[in-house]
């Protein structure tokens, strides 16, 4: 294609995804399948200088200000993704000085906000947590995420899998926290791979691998994944379970529980139910009150733990969003922790990195619910021999109470959890 076009293209759908009126992936996808016309590279270059547009949406703003020509151009330019000269030579005699002029700018001609690209409203609660470390936060969530995998531990080894990537070419380590996960160097064609046409690999942030590994589900146990959305941890517990018992992939959205269907005949497993339900009190729900070993509650959170992948959750989010959805997170775990038995375990989990979905919540619940007794993070993944099972945990009376991933310190999305067993 050539450079003009290709400018043009990526300037349109930069226009598109700054309306913020759906989720990124979602208008980068259908703008795809509109435009059958791009190849895999172009489809690359669209996407990734969109995805650097949305990091820094802040400081290609401020810097947009002194150029000429529709700003969406302009964003484009800024953020384009590939070779300098390819792209110059699209460019008009004004926007070539221009973008000269951008990329003498120093950082310390800069403002604070011009620097994290962060909204107002998330800059205090980072800052009140993490002080200096804020500005290692910031920088590391505009830059992309790893690719992880994780190996189904039912059909392979971390090890052997490990191999056969290589001889496809793959370069992969494992990952330092999961028992299961394999890190990917670049990002390869993953689909078109044997091991993952026959369910070996799953793509699998490491953070949210460690969520199911807590969980602990056992051989011929009743387990409910109440939040199961597209079952991404749903058949990791279903493999520790060795497709065996019975694990219920609960979930609000058919739709999304429609999306496990193809991962589960992938994975082999035959001993996940996956049930569309109402609301947090279904009547199955009722059916089942405490008869479940083991519950998960991946409650549905403002996703701002995975700002490295998801860069347009930090425009599209509010303060006040996030305020509704701690009641929702609030009304779902209480629901859910009715299903687990006496002795049964209990797992809230988010991928968001704000006290008020997380400490707040779990806080709220062992206060109103004296039966359930915390558990701490860190010595369950110490006991589930997780490396530096510490250095993962934050919070109650001894600090490792909560499992507290943050993509600055350990590579993976922002995730909490708290766990809970039942008197
Ligand atoms: C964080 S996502 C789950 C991701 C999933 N566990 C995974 O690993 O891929 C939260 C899910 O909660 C679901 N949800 C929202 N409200 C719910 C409710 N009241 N009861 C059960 N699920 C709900 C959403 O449809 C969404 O799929």
């Amino acid at each position: 294609m050539h450079p003009k076009a290709l400018l043009e293209a990526t300037a349109d759908l930069v226009g598109l995804v700054l309306k913020f009126d759906h989720p990124a992936d979602q208008v980068v996808s259908r703008f795809f399948r509109e435009h059958r016309e791009l190849g895999p590279r172009e489809r690359a270059t669209l996407a990734e200088t969109v995805y650097t547009v949305l990091r820094k949406k802040l400081l290609f703003e401020h810097l947009a200000r002194s150029g000429t020509g529709a700003k969406e151009r302009r964003m484009a330019i800024l953020g384009f993704h590939g070779q300098r000269d390819f792209l110059k030579s699209a460019l008009n005699d004004a926007e070539r000085r221009w973008l000269d002029s951008c990329d003498s700018v120093q950082p310390d001609e800069l403002l604070e906000r011009h620097k994290h690209n962060l909204p107002e409203w998330l800059v205090e609660p980072l800052k009140e947590q993490l002080g200096d470390e804020f500005r290692a936060l910031a920088d590391n969530l505009q830059q992309p995420a790893p690719l992880d995998l994780r190996v189904n531990v039912l059909t392979d080894k971390r090890a052997d899998l490990q191999k056969e990537l290589g001889l496809a070419g793959i370069k992969a380590s494992p990952t330092p926290y999961s028992p299961w996960g394999l890190r990917i160097e670049g990002k390869p064609a993953l689909t078109k791979l044997d091991a993952f046409a026959r369910g070996a690999v799953e793509v699998q942030d490491e953070g949210s691998q460690l969520l199911a590994l807590l969980l602990e589900a056992r051989r011929g146990e009743m387990v409910v994944d109440f939040c199961a959305g597209a079952g991404g941890k749903t058949l990791a517990i279903g493999a520790t379970m060795r497709n065996t018992g019975r694990l219920y992939a609960f979930d609000t959205s058919a739709h999304r529980l429609d999306a496990l269907k193809p991962r589960l005949a992938r994975s082999k497993l035959s001993n996940v139910h996956p049930a569309a339900i109402a609301h947090e009190r279904d009547e199955r729900i009722k059916r089942l009150a405490g008869k479940i070993d083991r519950v998960l509650v991946d409650a549905p959170c403002s996703g701002l733990g995975t700002l490295r992948r998801n860069p347009d959750l930090k425009w599209r989010q509010s303060a006040q969003a996030v305020r509704e959805l701690t009641a929702k997170q609030t009304a779902i775990l209480q629901s859910a922790s009715r299903l687990v038995k006496s002795g049964g375990r209990l797992v809230y989990a988010t991928c968001s990195v704000l006290p008020e979905e997380n400490e707040a919540i779990a806080e709220a619940f062992g206060a109103a619910n004296p039966d359930f007794e915390a558990l701490d993070a860190a010595e369950l993944l110490s006991g589930l021999k997780v490396d530096g099972a510490e250095s993962l945990c934050s919070g109650g009376e001894v600090g490792k109470r909560y499992l507290r991933l943050w993509p600055h310190r350990h590579a993976t999305d922002g995730f909490f959890a708290a766990i809970w067993t039942r008197k």
